[in-house]
């Protein structure tokens, strides 16, 4: 690393906007007054190392900073929409402090947006701030392209308690060494693509899967309710884009909708939802914010998945290698399937769809290098006919034990080998394969 170091001398509501090459480390060091990263606060005379980043350090009262390494942008903005930003957090709040008092359900906010504009930026922001007030948030996270959470492909809800890392992001508060019944434990459904247009039907599904398991929490844990939601999205925002955000709202009984820099999608907002007891607010897009390339974007996701079983340079992970015999796990794949034809339902049953059919995938070469998602579920499909189509549907729906990756297949002797987090054998025997693939380098 370059020991080149820069002073950075920001006035009150200032921010400091870099980006950082995957190959570059950058070391950042608070000298004095205070500063945050997406809410996070800065502690003085700490160093915090980023790689592979594009990030705003906000002051709201000035303060000094040291730049060790090479970014690869770096400027001073004086103009932010940060003050919007707080004016936000403040109306939330105020209803945050209303359903305490009355125990009831605080705010449930859906980010709507297109690509690129700062959607999980502002949810960090949001979610930070609100934990400062020592509130505990619910994060849902439905953009399923980043995997802020765990892995690209995923639809998660993570009771927060602990602030986000200025570091790791959600990587470090939500996922570092969960403790035995830990609140920091995200819950993980498996959606196995980058885009819910892939496979609408089932993404729907799995968001009303994630609202039902929110609502249950949400009952149990009297500060979660409080606090209430905060949803970030991905930035799907045509037709197909409308119909999603509509079922959220309504899988979530969403009553604030934030539309992030996109006028006419807040119109379309105001004009279909717009209703007694559900606020939708404009937010402006911060000049920040950077637009990724999909080769940006694939080496997050990469790195993402590289961080699940290796950890991260500040918590690195050693995973374990298993050898799995292909009898003993059942690997399926939801979508594609041969449908059954519809005479042959039982009267009254709701027809399966190709999009959430499952279907039986055969180990073999083509699996090496894939992310399979270990489900919770127990039993295999088809095992409780006659009423397979209720059991396809539990299935789907179960949540996630966790990843394992296919390392190496040894197609003559039936068996494949695979890394996991954790030692010994891998307890659930049903593994779902989506479109993750991942070449360890
Ligand atoms: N004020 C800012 N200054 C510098 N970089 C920023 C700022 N705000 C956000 N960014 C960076 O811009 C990138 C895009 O932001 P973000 O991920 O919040 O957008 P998004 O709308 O959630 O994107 P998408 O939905 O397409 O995944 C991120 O790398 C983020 O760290």
């Amino acid at each position: 690393m370059t020991t080149e170091s820069k002073e950075w001398l920001l006035d009150e509501e200032n921010e400091l906007r870099i980006e950082i090459d995957f190959e570059a480390k950058v070391k950042l060091r608070l000298v004095t007054g205070t500063a945050e990263v997406f809410g996070t606060e800065l502690a003085q005379n700490i160093d915090y190392e980023f790689s592979g980043r594009k990030l705003a350090v906000f002051t709201w009262h000035g303060c000094k900073l040291i730049l060790q390494g090479q970014c690869s942008v770096e400027y001073i903005a004086n103009e932010t929409p940060m003050i919007s930003y707080l004016n936000t957090h403040l109306a939330l709040e105020q209803r945050r402090v209303l359903a305490s008092q009355k125990n009831i359900q605080g705010p449930r906010v859906l980010i709507v947006g297109p690509n690129d504009v700062g959607k999980t930026s502002l949810s960090k922001m949001l979610l930070s701030y609100t934990l400062r007030q020592s509130r505990q948030p619910i994060y849902v996270d439905l953009d399923c392209s980043e995997g802020s959470i765990t892995m690209p492909g995923c639809l998660t809800a993570t009771p927060l308690t602990e602030m986000i890392d200025v570091e790791e992001g959600f990587g470090s508060s939500a996922t570092s060494a969960p403790t035995a019944g830990s609140a920091v434990m995200p819950l993980v459904y498996y959606y196995g693509s980058p885009s819910p247009k892939d496979n609408v039907k089932l993404y729907n599904i799995l968001v009303s899967r994630l609202a039902q398991s929110v609502g249950r929490r949400l009952e149990e844990d009297e500060a979660a309710r409080t606090s209430g939601i905060i949803i970030d999205t991905n930035g799907l925002i045509d037709s197909t884009g409308y119909d999603i955000i509509a079922h959220c709202i309504k899988s979530f009984s969403v009553d604030v909708i934030i539309v992030l820099g996109h006028e006419r999608l807040y119109s379309d907002m105001v004009r279909l939802h717009q209703k007694p007891g559900l606020s939708v607010v404009k937010l402006a897009k911060s000049g920040g914010v950077v637009e990724r390339d999909s080769a940006f974007r694939r080496h997050t996701q990469n790195q993402k998945i590289k961080e699940y079983f290796y950890g991260t340079s500040k918590s690195e992970l050693a995973p374990y290698s298993t050898m799995v015999n292909y009898h003993d796990v059942e690997i399926l794949r939801v979508g594609d399937g041969n449908l059954a034809p519809t005479w042959a339902l039982p009267i009254g049953e709701e027809r399966l769809t190709s999009e959430t059919q499952l279907v039986k995938v055969d180990p073999g070469d083509h699996l090496l290098h894939s992310v399979l998602a270990v489900s919770n579920a127990e039993k295999p499909p088809g095992t409780t006919a006659p009423d397979g189509l209720t059991t396809e549907k539990e299935m789907i729906g179960n949540n996630l034990a966790g990843f394992v990756y296919v390392s190496e297949i040894h197609d003559a002797r039936k068996k494949m080998t695979v890394l996991s987090p954790c030692p010994g054998r891998i307890p659930k025997k049903v593994w779902w394969l989506g479109s993750l693939k991942w070449a360890e380098e």
